[in-house]
């Protein structure tokens, strides 16, 4: 007979013998440890098989009260490994006589409140001849088929633990799940083509989860009764296995549901075959290796360290050329150490307890993999490492981490649970979704050629190859950009009433073409203006021009991102929406980061009005930074505020709250990622108010009002670099994205050089400069600071280098600019420079916006190394905006930064490079790390690299929309969207 006996929290399973016979759940409050053998834990059956007849359950159970819970698996194989004490497994076996046990629950309960009684009926598990997988698909059904009591009924253990070791648990674990998962897939097989053992084994799974059966037909159909909302909001509990500890666990790191569980994705990959790599100091690198000792070390009576040593093995670069002679039998290896560093300052942190409490945390002989940055130190093969990730792995020898190859995922912490038990409790969880599942139509997904959800879910968790891990990527990214647009379009939609005005919506986004308008529909100041301008706009130029002034004619506020590559052109495209508005007879202002920009737009457009020849309709402009004159000030705002003044081009100053328009129309933000969420908040709601208050003001001009004067105005945010929050804002429906995406015709990409800054190589960077000087062109040199400093003395300073450089080339002028300077002695500079008065400009980064001096030919940048790539690439940016072919010299005076610096060498496209950068920054941030790219709706999503991943899923929202307005025929999908977007009222 089995008992269902419920001792509190867990479940276990009665046995005869040495093999487990029986599945007995009962659930047991307390822990226990220590008492039988070292890793005895918990309720291991005990009170099952003695209570009536032995004294030592009774002490156990004694024993028990006072300690705390402790996890649970219950992993013993027989009687031996349960009971380490020889009498008492004696005694046990006396008992047992070789028939069950009796076990007088009744008894047990009197005696001990905390056991409660159920019944449950007998279960065959393990007889040492079933296969496991027969009984495991004869049990889920049996199991969860109502027969547990409620309380019980989400703690049952998983079968497949029952006949391992503890210690063999955990590799077993993933051993199945990846022959589960993956070994039964032909190696060439696609993602979809699971075999049906595993088609089956999932279902039932599946049925285990939702408790009612399901009819996936495979995955060419993905027909199923329960909503995949409903599988992913599943609780957790569902997840064959847990126990209540681990629950609550779970549950206190947020891990309430599947999806909440399966969205913990790993934070990057780790191939372990390759992880022994060329070691170059200051790299960001990978390592396998051992634990060969923890230490915390009190160095003084406020400071302390903690020292973690690890050795590893690499190939020994010396001797390659005879391991390729060997091919891969006889690589010759070296050991190195890495020691991993982690300071503690503060009297509190050097006393003992601690000390031994952060040494403790990792145990001599784990086998972890890190990640991190490398610095050499002074012994041979001795690496520090300062800021590093540390991962305990299984078994180095594990076949399962080893051998096959495939990335190794790691995942970030999370409440300190144990990435070991996540890896495992997640990979459990993969198993619980059917096949094919997902709520997006599958021509949808075919279109844009993605992988269902369902293998998106395993291939970001479980990759048998880093392409597998990239497809589910860009799977789950897609995902994050569609609702937020769908959601979005839904919205609009509904808050439409007719079929008429939804049909008009849809058109307007499906033909884009419907959104642009003619040029001879734009305003005669605007075609005057085209007049004028000494160049042809390029075709993008001309369709984002379309669009903007499409927009501008609409009663609707546009809010809309330009957004193109470092001189492709944006200046002029803002120019002409400006003289758009203004021939409409409304005001336009134009904001920018930097005094130095608003004053080169300022003069820009000044030189090209001058060249107009309708005096009357000129529109007068006026420039107002932190610097203008109060007097002058005063008279621009007065302007602005009665009307006279229809352009204002300025800095920071244009949000001062005593600006105040008359009927301002257009509110241009340029680089608007240099100012933060709250200045363009203000830029953008607080002319608006103004615009009210001014129209509100009795004093102010009658003339000035219009009818329609109480919208907000158009905003326009202009943007060379794919940042983040200006393209999510791009995402909210709401905010129109027009890319530019060709440059000015006649221009060659600009040629860079990437040299090392030693002798030699400024020697030859000089060189080049006095070539392209003596042709003709003018040179910037750009240092990383302004002055020389003690502390960094390897750095070129712009002041300090002056008088070298004059010196240098003693036939041309050379000029300085930085931020230390006044704004006139800024100005000056950069004026002397454009008109030629001085041929070389050395500056500091302050150039970096926006700075266009068309004839400037060549950028020398020292200290490169201290620069991003997407940074450098903004800077290269100043060069090469005319015809003349344009040089970049990057000198870096790190050896081990040439590398990184070759990829500007390769490339000039903007997206690239920002993706390149990404990558460079190290290995460990690829997915689900929160940094510059990450904003919390979107997880995985790197906006400024998936950003063509954004316009696809636009497309998708699109195309099912236009299918269903109102997501009727895809129940699946809205069930989907409310889960991930709420479907609030327009408005929210
Ligand atoms: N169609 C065109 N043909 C030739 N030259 C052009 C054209 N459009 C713009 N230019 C010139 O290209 C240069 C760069 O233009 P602009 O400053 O507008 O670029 P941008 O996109 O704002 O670049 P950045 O992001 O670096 O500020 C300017 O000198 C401008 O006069």
């Amino acid at each position: 007979m089995s008992v269902a006996v419920s001792v509190v929290h867990l479940c276990s399973m009665g046995f005869s013998d040495k093999c487990l016979r029986h599945a007995v759940c009962f659930e047991a409050e307390r822990a226990y440890r220590n008492v039988i053998g070292r890793s005895l834990r918990f309720n291991n059956f005990i009170p099952l098989c003695f209570r009536s007849k032995h004294k030592f359950p009774e002490k156990f159970l004694k024993d028990v009260d006072g300690y705390e819970k402790e996890s649970v698996l219950i992993g013993y194989s027989g009687l031996d490994g349960l009971i380490g004490n020889e009498r008492s497994r004696e005694k046990f076996r006396e008992n047992l006589n070789g028939k069950s046990f009796d076990f007088n629950a009744t008894l047990a309960q009197k005696h001990f409140p905390c056991i409660k009684l159920g019944h449950f009926p007998s279960v065959e598990l393990y007889d040492g001849i079933t296969c496991y997988s027969e009984t495991t698909e004869s049990l889920i059904p049996q199991i969860m088929e109502g027969c547990f009591p409620s309380r019980i009924d989400a703690n049952w253990v998983d079968p497949n633990y029952l006949y391992h070791t503890p210690d063999s648990i955990c590799a077993e674990i993933s051993d199945t799940n990846a022959s589960y998962l993956l070994e039964e897939k032909d190696e060439e097989s696609t993602m979809n083509s699971q075999s049906s053992d595993w088609k089956t084994e999932r279902m039932d799974a599946l049925q285990s989860t939702v408790g009612k059966p399901c009819s996936i037909s495979g995955p060419e159909t993905q027909e199923t009764d329960i909503s995949v909302a409903e599988i992913l909001d599943k609780h957790i509990s569902c997840i064959p296995g847990l126990n209540k500890r681990q629950l609550s666990q779970l549950e206190n790191c947020g891990f309430h549901t599947l999806r909440k569980l399966l969205h913990h994705f790993p934070r990057t990959y780790v191939d372990l075959q390759n992880a022994e790599v060329e070691i170059d100091d200051g790299q960001y690198l990978i390592f396998v290796g051992r634990i060969m000792s923890s230490r915390g070390i009190r160095a003084s009576g406020s400071f302390a360290f903690l020292e973690v040593i690890v050795a590893c093995e690499v190939a020994d670069i010396k001797t390659d050329s005879e391991c390729i002679a060997n091919e891969f039998d006889d690589i010759r290896k070296r050991t190195i150490y890495l020691h991993l560093k982690k300071f503690f300052r503060g009297a509190r942190f050097t006393c003992q307890p601690f000390l031994k409490s952060i040494q403790e945390k990792h145990r001599e002989g784990d086998t972890v993999c890190i990640s991190g940055k490398v610095r050499t130190m002074r012994s041979k093969d001795h690496f520090e490492m300062r800021e590093y990730n540390i991962d305990v792995l299984k078994d180095e020898g594990d076949s399962n981490v080893h051998a096959k190859g495939r990335p190794y995922p790691i995942y970030p912490s999370r409440k300190g649970l144990n990435p070991e038990f996540l890896r495992d409790i997640i990979s459990r969880a993969l198993k619980t979704l059917p096949i094919s599942l997902d709520p997006i139509p599958k021509d949808v997904t075919q279109e844009f050629g993605l992988v269902c959800l369902s293998d998106a879910y395993i291939g970001i968790h479980q990759p048998k190859s880093l392409n597998e891990a990239d497809l589910a990527r860009r799977r789950l990214i897609f995902d994050e950009f569609f609702y937020v647009q769908l959601g979005r379009l839904f919205q609009m939609l509904e808050g439409l009433g007719t079929e008429l005005e939804k049909d008009g919506l849809l058109e307007k986004y499906t033909k884009t073409e419907l959104s642009a308008i003619s040029m001879e529909e734009w305003s005669h100041l605007t075609k005057e203006f085209m007049k004028v301008l000494p160049y042809t706009l390029t075709s993008s130029q001309l369709r984002a021009t379309s669009e903007i002034i499409w927009d501008l004619k609409r009663p609707v506020p546009m809010n809309r991102l330009l957004q193109g590559d470092v001189g492709c052109g944006k200046t002029v495209v803002a120019f002409l929406a400006c003289m758009e508005i203004i021939g409409l007879g409304y005001q336009a202002a134009f904001m920018v980061p930097t005094e130095l920009l608003a004053i080169q737009h300022y003069e820009h457009l000044l030189g090209l009005l001058e060249k107009m020849e309708l005096d009357n309709e000129k529109p007068s402009v006026a420039l107002l930074t932190g610097s203008t004159p109060t007097k002058q000030a005063q008279y621009i705002r007065k302007g602005l505020q009665t009307g006279d003044i229809s352009l204002v081009i300025g800095t920071h100053a244009l949000i001062a709250e005593k600006v105040e328009f008359s009927t301002l129309r257009i509110a241009i933000v340029d680089e608007q990622h240099r100012f933060g969420v709250v200045q363009r908040g203000l830029f953008n709601s607080k002319l608006y108010f103004n615009t009210l208050t001014s129209q509100l003001d009795p004093t102010s001009s009658k003339d000035n009002l219009k009818n329609d004067v109480v919208v907000a105005p158009h905003v326009l945010a202009m943007s060379a670099t794919p940042i983040p929050r200006s393209l999510a804002l791009a995402l909210y429906g709401d905010m129109s994205l027009t890319q530019i995406t060709d440059i000015p015709p006649g221009r060659t990409p600009v040629k860079t050089y990437i040299i090392e800054g030693n002798e030699d190589g400024f020697e030859k960077a000089y060189q080049m400069m006095m070539e392209e000087l003596d042709g003709g062109g003018k040179v910037y040199v750009v240092y990383p600071v302004i002055q020389q400093s003690e502390q960094l003395p390897q750095l070129r300073a712009a002041s300090a280098d002056l008088e070298n450089i004059s010196k240098r080339f003693p036939n041309y002028n050379c000029g300085l600019l930085h931020g230390r300077m006044k704004s006139d002695e800024k100005d000056e500079a950069l004026r002397s420079f454009r008109s030629g008065q001085t041929h070389i400009l050395l500056s500091t980064q302050v150039i970096e916006i926006g700075v266009d001096v068309p004839d400037a030919s060549m950028m020398v940048v020292m200290n490169s190394e201290r620069f991003g790539i997407a940074q450098l690439h903004q800077l290269r940016g100043r060069v090469g905006r005319g015809e003349r072919k344009s040089k970049c010299i990057l000198l870096a005076s790190t050896t081990s930064s040439l590398k990184r610096l070759k990829v500007l060498e390769k490339s000039s496209d903007g997206f690239y490079l920002a993706s390149m950068d990404l990558l460079l920054r190290g290995p460990g941030d690829l997915l689900g790390k929160k940094q510059s790219g990450h904003i919390p709706e979107f997880p995985v999503a790197r906006l400024e690299v998936d950003g063509n991943i954004l316009q696809e899923a636009h497309l998708a929202a699109l195309k099912v929309l236009v299918n269903s307005d109102d997501l009727e025929k895809f129940p699946d999908l809205k069930a989907e969207l409310s889960m991930r977007q709420p479907l609030c009222p327009l408005g929210d």
